[in-house]
């Protein structure tokens, strides 16, 4: 992973409640690093500390190598939990604006603006004041106002929530672009299927500690269990008795199952294929989901 932005042993207590403990990871060039963890672990506090609209007790967040300055922390591109759009103002009119207050041209606000609003699909809802749109159009306009200034980094707080399937997919090809224009993207999401589908890079936090980081295969193999599934036309049943085998899941013609480290696959798969026509087998890759459900137990 590339050190584009680098948080490095971040702390941070409210009171007497330590929130963020030696919180550190990367997130590369070019790379959309899914940020993952259940309610109050931590996701928005961190991601608050890296725009510097809070401090850290302690710890440190460089880009390329150097820390943060105010102008830089000024040209993220952010998405925060608590949207910050005015609801009076057209959709159009507050890209332009915010482009403007990012030192963009008129020309090239607008430009960007009409870009965003065609590539998101708000283009015929442009000119409404932003209350009137629905909550998910809104969401589009939020994710438009933070690309609207040619961020050189992107750190949105739950981008994707209230979005429906398609709206997911056109804000993931819009954020791709960015991707792969070198742009880093951190963001946070509860929907993990989203995550799994989008990541390059996975940072799990619970409790205000990292958890787990790396690349979504490296986790994938990390976690991965020496699991197995089968699938037949008759029962499959008969897997409870053979040698090495250790059943996890079976549901008739389906089952999951280990296998000790001496036992051999094939040995299963001739097994089966003797008994009957086999419908799948092979190695099962364990899902985001499984993983997490693992890392922060
Ligand atoms: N200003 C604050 N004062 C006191 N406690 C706070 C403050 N902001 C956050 N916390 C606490 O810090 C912890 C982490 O909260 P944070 O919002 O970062 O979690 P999160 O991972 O973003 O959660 P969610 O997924 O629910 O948005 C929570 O226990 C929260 O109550």
């Amino acid at each position: 992973m590339s050190d584009a932005l680098r948080i490095e042993g971040v702390n941070r207590r409210f009171g007497d409640r330590q929130v963020l403990s030696d919180i550190t990871f990367d997130v590369g060039s070019g790379r959309m690093t899914g940020f993952v963890g259940a309610n109050g672990a931590g996701k928005t506090t961190t991601m608050r500390i890296i725009l510097g609209v809070l401090a850290a007790d302690s710890g440190t967040v460089t880009w390329q190598g150097s820390p943060l300055s105010k102008e830089q922390r000024r040209q993220i591109g952010y998405m925060p939990e608590e949207r910050g759009l005015y609801p009076k103002m057209s959709v159009r009119e507050q890209l332009i604006y915010l482009g403007r207050l990012h030192a963009l041209t008129h020309e090239r606000a607008k430009r960007n603006a009409a870009d965003l609003l065609e590539r998101l699909g708000l283009s015929e809802r442009a000119e409404e004041p932003l209350q009137q749109l629905s909550l998910g159009n809104q969401q589009r306009a939020q994710i438009a106002a933070a690309l609207v200034h040619e961020p050189v980094l992107l750190v949105l707080d739950e981008p994707f929530s209230g979005l429906d399937p398609l709206a997911v997919d056109t804000v993931v090809s819009v954020l791709r672009e960015r991707t792969s224009a070198g742009v880093p993207v951190l963001f946070s999401s509860h929907q993990l299927d989203v995550v799994e589908r989008l990541c390059d890079d996975l940072v799990i936090i619970a409790a205000g500690q990292i958890r787990a980081t790396g690349t979504r295969d490296e986790l994938r193999s990390r976690y991965a269990e020496p699991r197995y599934e089968l699938r037949v036309d008759g029962d499959t049943g008969w897997l409870r008795d053979h040698p090495g085998v250790t059943v996890i899941d079976l549901d008739g013609d389906r089952a999951v199952f280990d296998l000790a480290g001496a036992a051999d696959d094939q040995v299963v798969l001739r097994e089966a294929l003797a008994r009957g026509p086999v419908r799948a087998f092979g190695p099962v890759v364990p899902s985001l989901a499984e993983i997490f459900r693992e890392v922060t137990r």
